[in-house]
């Protein structure tokens, strides 16, 4: 099965454009596991546990992990993933982005190792360092696009002088990305829920594609303007490509209590319903 129909699948069963980031971050873990980076597996399971039947889709950002050398831990969490909500796509968060044959280690690092369903990849440095991910045609890859940074716009949305209708650099990577370099459809954009504006244009460039959505939350992204710029329903009510709207410690923190995990599972339940209300109104 594809990336794109694990997702789609993903979507129809938690009826959820909602996708958990897993950014667990010992300081900010309750009593008495604060500060204590042997509990970052707990941590993530229960989140896990209460919030599997919410979601589209699982973000581990591998930063998370390695910064306190816990790689061991991001293993066992992809396993207990796998184990405990099989259907559910989980996607590393690794941004990835060098030459070719690093690249390959970096795939393998990725569907091998982790066992990841997609990964985020960072294609500034061109073509020939996202191709070693689509020899995988299982496997999804999500290109940084637009990103949800403040200083996202300082590369991204500079003009390409030298090509017809000087695009800017982020609309030049979306049609680039739905064409030519989606060789087995295997790729996705990451878009920032920052940018309404600039969301609805990836979309209008890249409509067979799915977004990967960061920025609701914390970061203060409107949930509703993101449905409404970047959603494409079906018939049948499902969505065309996609879009996979990240949240991350708006939910693993929502309490910073013992009930942490249930305040994860009321935020991610009301992230999950302002989202399909802005699809359904
Ligand atoms: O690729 C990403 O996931 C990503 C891209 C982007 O443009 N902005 C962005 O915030 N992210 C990631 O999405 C998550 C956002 O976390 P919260 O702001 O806590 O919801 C973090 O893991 C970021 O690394």
């Amino acid at each position: 099965m594809s990336f794109l129909d694990r997702l789609r699948a993903a979507e129809r069963r938690a009826d959820s454009l909602l996708c958990v980031g897993l950014d667990p971050d010992p300081a900010k873990f309750p009593a008495p596991w604060t500060g204590d980076a042997g509990r970052i597996f707990d941590f993530c399971a229960r989140i896990v546990d209460a919030t599997k039947d919410l979601v589209l889709a699982y973000k581990p950002q591998i930063a998370y992990f390695a910064a306190h050398r816990a790689e061991d831990q991001l293993e066992r969490l992809m396993a207990y993933l796998a184990r405990t909500a099989p259907d559910v796509p989980v996607i590393l968060d690794a941004k990835r982005g060098d030459i070719g044959a690093t690249a390959e280690q970096y795939a393998r690092e990725a569907f091998d190792r982790y066992q990841a369903d997609a990964v985020t990849v960072s294609p500034f440095m061109g073509f020939d360092t996202v191709e070693p991910y689509l020899r995988r045609p299982g496997k999804g890859v999500f290109l940084l696009c637009r990103t949800s940074n403040p200083g996202g716009a300082d590369w991204q949305a500079q003009r390409l002088a030298d090509l017809p209708g000087q695009p800017r650099l982020y609309e030049h990577l979306a049609a680039m990305a739905e064409t030519r370099w989606n060789r087995n459809g295997q790729l996705g954009l990451v878009v920032g829920a920052t940018w309404p504006e600039e969301l609805a244009r990836v979309r209008a460039l890249a409509p067979t594609l799915p977004l990967l959505i960061p920025g609701v939350g914390a970061q203060g992204g409107d949930a509703a303007a993101t449905v409404r710029a970047a959603w494409r329903g079906t018939p049948e009510g499902g969505s065309t490509a996609p879009i996979v709207v990240n949240s991350s410690r708006a939910v693993l923190y929502a309490s910073a209590g013992p009930d942490f995990a249930e305040a994860a599972r009321r935020e991610a339940l009301a992230t999950r319903d302002t989202l399909n209300a802005a699809r359904r109104g």
